[in-house]
């Protein structure tokens, strides 16, 4: 006889895959096995008691949990996998169906030398936690026997370390045993999913999204992951979890330092972008603050970029202690909805600008899993902070060649940290603009090609100036409107100095593995020698027709032989040396072909040794800089968990 039973719950459409209130984007679970609507209901789901799946489990009873106001919805089907229908089999099949947290514990470490192969130990602890009458969640003990580690309700927690200082006060004082520890506000975490525990690359993706919170692993079964993290880390770590598993988009908190041309270019663009790429890409890029040299805009002070509003739910218990009984509901976060107006509410409401104070508002949110600085800045001092947030676990994303192109061994010791850290650098648009030089470089280099020489017209400045300073044009002229179109350096003499340049070869040279200072570079300096120490931008702008002169003498040697200027950047990987300089080329070299802003860069490597493998397009400019920018912030979704 088929049985099968309806449960009518008055609040909801059927089992999330989260807590709705913390993940704002849990989907309703159309099928969960026994096992599974067990596990969730152990750790915390209200899905059902945990002693009503006995009977049905014992008759196989399928059960369907349904909204009693909703009945259009078809609720979340639990039962035997083995009866379910073959449109089900697939969801069935995804090894991860949801996530739970309890709250409000506290793990108590019971650790010692003389533990270890000791009968009676465990069961003189846990008689100890049943005598002041605790509920212990969840056990673990290291495989050496050295610890016991467990979880017990923060409020029973006291009456267990007193209990067990008393039961091993003998064993403490003769050092058998090192410590009773106790580390309170502890959340447990669970994943549960069918044959999740044992099958390959859950466990590693787990912990690869909760690398942030400090995390301790119990595999209980081939149902459950339990981890325990921090309590003010749970809904962050929960909503890491859950977005890594495709169950909800990957949801990144980032702060814009420096909206000028680029920066600001890029707000464009994210604010242009955001709803697409929320629908179609699952991915939820969230600015919550935004810092020029003088003026900040944080989400909250504003309304514009992110709104939280506090909602009163009598019935939940878990933030009660720490929110004045609020409970703070993800649902409400309103995103983005004004972050076009970020000018003028910066005027309006900008407070003076705080680097540590930024950072602690994008970073100490406990909502959002994932942080990214984007420094858009040409600024070294902000560059300088890299190393510290990116061993706080926030990602880096830069146009800025600052850090990369600084001292050799503040650069390595960046890249080693970067490398033992979980987080990401992304400095794609340090080269090119929103050219792939990097990667190209990298993807060469990753594949076992060898890199003989990169050499090529790194400035996007440069290069305008040199397309254009023909036919009787006026040198400074020229200059002017490559920085009008936002070609320049905030100070146009970084460009003229070719520094600007000699920091790209540098980057893509430390990039080839070679060891150089700045200093290693021989520049071509076209700054006028009495401009050079020029108070300002602009004054240096103004004295520039003076000498404009010198640079057409330059100019008519070079036609004269039938040839076109070009200022170009050398890497000689097989010599360990680069060079900048204005060179003279044929009008035929490929280096003549340029308009515009075009970058061109040649690697010759030992692949492409007869004919290099040339890249070549736009290498300045505001749209294509920030897009080159916002192109690493995907990429940053994209290693979080988005879908690639
Ligand atoms: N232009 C281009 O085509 C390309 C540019 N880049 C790089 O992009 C970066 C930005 O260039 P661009 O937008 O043209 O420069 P801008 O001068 O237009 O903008 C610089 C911004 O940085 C802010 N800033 C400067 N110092 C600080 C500080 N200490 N703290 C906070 N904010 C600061 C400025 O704020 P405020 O206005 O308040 O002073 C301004 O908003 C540079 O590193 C550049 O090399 C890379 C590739 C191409
Ligand atoms: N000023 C630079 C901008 C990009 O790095 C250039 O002209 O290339």
């Amino acid at each position: 006889m088929a049985v099968s039973t309806n449960l009518m719950d008055a609040n909801v459409d059927g089992v999330y895959s989260a807590d709705p209130r913390k993940v704002g984007d849990a989907v309703i679970l159309k099928t969960l096995s026994y096992q599974e609507a067990w596990e969730m209901s152990y750790f915390g789901a209200n899905v059902l008691h945990p002693r009503t799946i006995i009977p049905v489990i014992r008759y196989g009873i399928p059960i369907i949990i349904r909204n009693v106001f909703n009945l259009s919805s078809s609720g979340t089907k639990i039962c035997h996998p083995s009866i379910i229908g073959d449109e089900d089999k697939q969801i069935f099949k995804n090894y991860v169906k949801g996530f739970t947290t309890i709250d409000n514990l506290a793990l108590v470490n019971v650790e010692g030398t003389g533990m270890a192969g000791v009968p009676g130990t465990a069961s003189a602890i846990f008689g100890a936690v049943k005598d002041v009458g605790a509920n212990v969640i969840m056990i673990s003990q290291a495989s050496s026997e050295h610890s016991v580690c467990f979880a017990v309700p923060e409020k029973e927690v006291k009456a267990v370390a007193e209990a067990l200082q008393s039961v091993f006060h003998g064993a403490l004082d003769a050092d058998r045993l090192s410590q009773v520890a106790i580390i309170p506000n502890c959340s447990i975490l669970a994943a549960v999913g069918q044959k999740m525990a044992s099958t390959p690359g859950v466990s590693a993706s787990l912990f690869d999204a909760l690398a942030k919170a400090r995390g301790f692993y119990k595999g209980c079964s081939e149902y459950n992951i339990t981890v325990v993290v921090k309590r003010e880390d749970s809904i962050k770590a929960l909503r890491a979890v859950h977005s890594r598993f495709f169950l909800s988009r990957t949801t990144i908190a980032m702060a814009i330092i420096g909206p000028g041309l680029i920066g600001s270019t890029l707000l464009d663009q994210l604010c242009d972008q955001a709803a697409n790429l929320k629908e179609e890409f699952n991915i939820d890029l969230r600015v919550m603050g935004i810092m020029g040299s003088k003026l900040m805009l944080l989400e909250d002070d504003t309304h514009i970029i992110c709104l939280i509003q506090f909602v009163f739910v009598p019935e939940e218990g878990n933030f009660a202690d720490d929110r004045d009984g609020c409970l703070c509901s993800i649902d409400h976060i309103v995103l983005g909805h004004k972050l076009d107006k970020w000018r003028e509410l910066r005027q309006e409401k900008g407070e003076v600008a705080n680097l540590e104070k930024i950072v602690q508002h994008v970073h100490g949110n406990h909502f959002i899993p994932n942080t990214v600085l984007v420094d858009c800045t040409a600024d070294s001092v902000i560059a300088s902070n890299y190393e510290d947030w990116l061993r706080k676990g926030i990602h880096v994303i830069t146009p800025n060649k600052k850090a990369n192109s600084g001292p050799l061994y503040e650069y390595l010791r960046l890249r080693a940290l970067q490398r033992q850290s979980y987080t990401h650098y992304f400095y794609e648009a340090t080269v090119g603009a929103g050219l792939p030089i990097i990667s190209t470089l990298r993807g060469l280099l990753e594949t076992g090609d060898r890199i003989l020489q990169i050499e090529g017209i790194f400035s996007g400045t440069l290069s305008y100036i040199f397309n254009n300073f023909k036919d009787g044009r006026v040198f400074s002229e020229v200059v002017a409107e490559a920085r009008d179109a936002g070609y320049t350096e905030p100070d146009p003499r970084d460009d003229l100095s070719g520094i600007d340049v000699a920091r790209k070869v540098i980057i893509l040279a430390r990039e080839s593995g070679l060891k150089l200072e700045l200093s290693d570079i021989p520049v071509e300096n076209l700054v006028p020698e009495p401009l050079r120490g020029s108070s300002s931008a602009e004054e240096f702008m103004q004295q520039l027709p003076k000498f404009d002169e010198e640079l057409t003498e330059i100019l008519k040697d070079a036609e004269s032989s039938g040839e076109v200027l070009r200022y170009v950047g050398v890497v000689d990987v097989s010599n360990e040396k680069g060079v900048v300089e204005l060179r003279r080329y044929k009008k035929d070299h490929p280096f003549a072909q340029l308009s515009g802003s075009d970058n061109i860069i040649a690697f010759t490597t030992r692949r492409y040794r007869n004919q290099p493998l040339i890249v070549r397009g736009p290498g300045a400019g505001a749209q294509v800089t920030a897009g080159g920018i916002f192109n690493d912030i995907l990429r940053l979704a994209t290693y979080l968990g988005a879908p690639s």
